[in-house]
């Protein structure tokens, strides 16, 4: 197991208090298709996931898989293109998309977590209709935007021990559609409906960078509204500051976008005080040092 980052007596003295205050949190973390590297990073964050279990967290993955999703159409011809960070999802698009999500990439992070020493369950939006989901945009086809979920499987599997992990696949109000649904838009909508304690975004940037390209550590949610109406905020980066504003609304805690491509990046964020990425909440920023930022009391 990788626990290289708690390997010096500092690091550790400064991981326990927050281990403790931890204990019993719930994290969802979205593992985006960007953020999966080679099988040693899959491996490291598959370690990181389990032993935020063994301290007590209930980590909840939710994963996209963008890159391999497109790997497979090429292979297959089907084009696909995207319309404001969404595919556009046609009857053929979505069925190799839950065939990738569901199954190559969805056991692949099963496998992955349970070789680390955890228990992993692999699922969708559609086991138990945990993610109910409506038309987007007509001019999207296929994509969903979650209208009614249904978390209690997800706390059924958390209290029996086991790693749920989450492909953003749903089913439809009627006539038995399966959607498409954007990773981050999946792990807001099921944080928003567990009013998890932590969302992390895992993502290939460091966070959230001003005009001046400088990573910001805390945010709150105003100055992120005002940076995607001036355009700081720009492309992908879009959906996925929407949606931790969203799941804040909702009730998450806390989000942070992070880079998943940063060895231990998630143990980082939640055990030390320095934390990794930017943070986006509520709570006015505490003035701390450039760079670090305060620890969160009582999370
Ligand atoms: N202000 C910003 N700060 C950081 N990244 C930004 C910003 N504006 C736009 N971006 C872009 O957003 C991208 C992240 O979104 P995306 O590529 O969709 O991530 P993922 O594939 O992990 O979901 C970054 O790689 C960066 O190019
Ligand atoms: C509607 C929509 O765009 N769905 C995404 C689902 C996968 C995803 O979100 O993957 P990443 O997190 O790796 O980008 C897609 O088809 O690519």
């Amino acid at each position: 197991m990788n626990r290289d980052w708690i390997a010096t007596a500092r690091t550790l003295s400064e991981a326990l208090p927050y281990m403790q205050r931890y204990s019993g949190a719930v994290v969802v973390v979205k593992f985006g298709g960007n953020a999966m590297g080679d099988d040693e990073a899959m491996a490291a964050f598959a370690s990181d996931i389990v032993l935020m279990k063994q301290v007590g967290i209930h980590p909840v993955v939710v994963h996209g898989g963008g890159p391999m999703i497109n790997q497979l159409l090429d292979k297959l011809g089907i084009e696909s293109r995207f319309v404001r960070g969404k595919r556009v999802t046609t009857k053929a698009t979505v069925e190799v998309v839950e065939m990738v999500l569901s199954g190559l990439v969805n056991k692949r992070i099963v496998q992955a977590i349970n070789d680390a020493g955890g228990r992993a369950v692999g699922i969708s939006g559609k086991d138990d209709d945990l993610m109910v989901c409506e038309a987007d945009d007509p001019e999207l086809g296929f994509v969903g935007r979650p209208v009614e979920m249904n978390v209690q499987i997800i706390r059924d599997l958390y209290n029996a021990g086991l790693i749920p992990v989450i492909a953003p696949v749903a089913t439809g109000m009627e006539d038995n559609e399966t959607f498409n649904v954007n990773g981050d838009t999946a792990a807001g909508a099921i944080a928003g409906a567990l009013k998890a304690d932590r969302l992390l975004l895992l993502t290939d940037v460091s966070g959230v960078k001003d005009a001046n390209g400088e990573v910001l550590t805390q945010m709150h949610p105003e100055q992120v509204r005002a940076m995607i109406a001036d355009g700081t905020i720009a492309g992908g980066m879009i959906p996925k500051t929407e949606t931790a504003l969203k799941a804040i609304d909702e009730g998450v805690r806390a989000v942070v976008i992070l880079d998943g491509r940063v060895a231990n990046a998630t143990l980082l964020e939640l055990f030390t005080e320095h934390g990794a990425g930017s943070l986006i909440r509520t709570t006015e920023p505490r003035v701390k040092p450039r760079g670090l930022r305060q620890g969160d009391a009582g999370l």
